[in-house]
């Protein structure tokens, strides 16, 4: 039976979540938590994924109509990654996480980039990781409505990467970054989040300027990076957290352990990803490890991933 694999790394977002989908520059980190997509010759197309939020879930997409809203919803990534293929093999497809899905990890763009990886080698076709770079970028946006090529683009190229301002480009930073991340559960997805971001911009006027202040802390946190200015990175940590939180999209426990890092003296904490919940990142310290344990989070492993996106194909 011919399979074909892909092994996704996931992502934190060191810098400028939100602020990147107006424009500003972000840097973003691929890890060694994964999703591995496996495409399997089969008789039929059938999708199953035990990390969903709807439970274990089986769909025949030949003849079952999706009836639950909820399904319809967490299932969209997947049917509109093969929705983009013209040309349909069946297949069994299943997906399986590191992680849970929904927590600032970038599952959403791991989901799309397995799948596009994997199903096109299925097909036969030799996609580069920066066209399964793109081509993702504009499946996930396809879903959400609104959102960046980050999360995509980091998690098909891996390594660290700096988003420029106003642009479609993308530069690798050298070096590694020493973090400690975590993630609780959180109750809103990405894409409700990026809803209230946008109603925010349509009636605030500070929004242009808090947008602004996100990507000068993204440009020093580059520098930062650069310079192996560890006690700098940590401040633009702590001061992006604020500008989240001026937002709204952070939640009372992020803000809590953040406060918390700078009363026991961390170097430097923020949420990452969507909010509202979900992950936070600090300068990777024991002590860090222990404020993130003591409040519930569960620690991720935020090992580099230089890589992105692997195919590996399967004959038994
Ligand atoms: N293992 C999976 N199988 C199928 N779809 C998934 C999986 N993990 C995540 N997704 C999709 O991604 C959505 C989560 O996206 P999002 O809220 O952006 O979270 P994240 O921060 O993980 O990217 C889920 O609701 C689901 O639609
Ligand atoms: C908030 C945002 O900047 C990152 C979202 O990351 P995640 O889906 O929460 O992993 C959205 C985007 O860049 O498209
Ligand atoms: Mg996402």
């Amino acid at each position: 039976m011919r399979s074909v694999e892909a092994l996704v790394p996931l992502k934190l977002t060191l810098f400028g979540e939100h602020a990147v989908v107006y424009g500003e520059p972000a840097i973003a980190m691929a890890i060694s938590e994964h999703m591995r997509v496996r495409v399997t010759e089969s008789d039929k197309t059938t999708v199953s994924s035990s990390s969903l939020k709807i439970g274990n879930i089986k769909v025949d997409l030949s003849s079952m109509h999706i009836e639950s809203e909820q399904a319809y919803r967490e299932l969209s990534y997947i049917m509109e990654t093969l929705n983009y293929f013209e040309r349909k093999v069946p297949a069994q497809i299943t997906i399986e996480s590191t992680v849970d899905p929904s927590v600032g990890l970038g599952t959403s763009a791991a989901v799309i980039v397995g799948i596009v990886a994997a199903y096109s080698r299925f097909l036969g076709d030799s996609l580069s990781n920066m066209e399964i770079a793109k081509i993702s970028r504009a499946i996930e946006r396809k879903v959400q409505g609104i959102g960046s090529r980050m999360d995509t683009y980091t998690v098909s190229l891996g390594g660290i990467l700096y988003f420029p301002k106003n642009s479609e480009g993308v530069e690798r930073l050298d070096g590694n970054i020493g973090i400690t991340g975590g993630y609780i559960r959180r109750t809103l997805s990405t894409a409700e989040i990026l809803k209230r971001v946008k109603a925010i911009k349509d009636k605030n006027r500070q929004f242009e300027k808090i947008m602004k202040l996100i990507g000068e802390v993204v440009e020093d946190a580059r520098e930062a990076i650069l310079r192996h200015d560890v006690e700098l990175l940590g401040q633009m940590m702590f001061i992006n957290h604020g500008l989240l939180m001026s937002l709204g999209v952070t939640s009372p426990s992020l803000d809590e352990v953040v406060s918390s890092a700078r009363t026991i003296g961390l170097q430097g904490c923020k949420m990452s990803g969507g909010g509202g919940g979900g992950s936070v990142i600090c300068i990777k310290s024991p002590k860090a490890e222990l404020l993130l344990e003591s409040r519930g989070f569960r620690l991720v492993d935020s090992e580099l991933n230089k890589n992105g996106v692997v195919i590996k194909e399967i004959s038994n």
